[in-house]
């Protein structure tokens, strides 16, 4: 186990507030949501859970990645716990109350975790422009934490509307905060490894929503 400190309080500040506002996408650069030592836990347990590949995202959008799940989110069921006991020791620090009480301030209420994986890009990885609420009408906000080291490319990028996008190029242990009703993509990796840990929080815990189509 790991160390936490279990009164540390996470500071968001004012330009985090106006970027999460205008662009729906808030960004926090290392050690601020998670320190060091956290992300290297997290880290550790993450490279054991097994990898499939993905071509095809939940609203059809082409994708090419891997994907290790920690927690499923399928169509008419709860949310489920896969690939116990490492997801759980991360999904543990996830959601604990250092954090709930940073998205909390973030997001005006408490939310539920839905939904968490593992996305692993190398290069010519990418991932189409979509929007998250296709995988589930109920989720508000992902939590993207990166772990790839060194990468190239893989920029994650808004569409707030139709005139405007923003770009966001992350790095080691930055965390972004984005709005599931919001259009975005993950730009092609160019090279290394690209690897996040992304959640969805949610106001809602009961059977996902999404009407099944494809
Ligand atoms: O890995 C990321 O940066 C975000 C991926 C994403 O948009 C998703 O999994 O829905
Ligand atoms: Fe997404």
């Amino acid at each position: 186990m790991i160390n936490i400190e279990t009164n540390r309080s996470i500071h968001i500040d004012d330009k985090q507030i106006s970027t999460f506002i205008e662009t729906g996408t808030a960004m926090f650069p290392m050690g601020v949501v998670f320190t060091k030592e956290e992300l290297q836990y997290i880290n550790d347990i993450q490279i054991k859970l097994p990898q499939e590949q993905v071509i095809i995202g939940d609203a059809g959008e082409p994708n090419l990645l891997y994907v290790s799940r920690l927690m499923v989110d399928l169509p008419g069921e709860k949310p489920t716990l896969v690939n116990r006991p490492l997801s759980e020791s991360i999904i543990n620090i996830l959601n604990d109350k250092i954090r709930q009480k940073f998205f909390k301030k973030l997001l005006g209420k408490e939310k539920y975790l839905r939904r968490c994986q593992i996305n692993r890009m190398t290069k010519n990885s990418f991932i189409g422009r979509h929007i998250d609420r296709d995988s589930n009408p109920d989720y508000d906000v992902a939590v993207v934490i990166h772990l790839g080291k060194q990468f190239d490319g893989g920029e994650f990028v808004v569409y707030p509307d139709n005139n405007k996008s923003y770009t966001f190029r992350p790095n080691y242990g930055t965390v972004l905060i984005s709005q599931c009703k919001i259009p975005h993509e993950v730009l092609t990796v160019n090279s290394d490894e690209r690897v996040s840990l992304v959640f969805f929080l949610s106001d809602y815990l009961e059977e996902n929503r999404r009407i099944k189509n494809h």
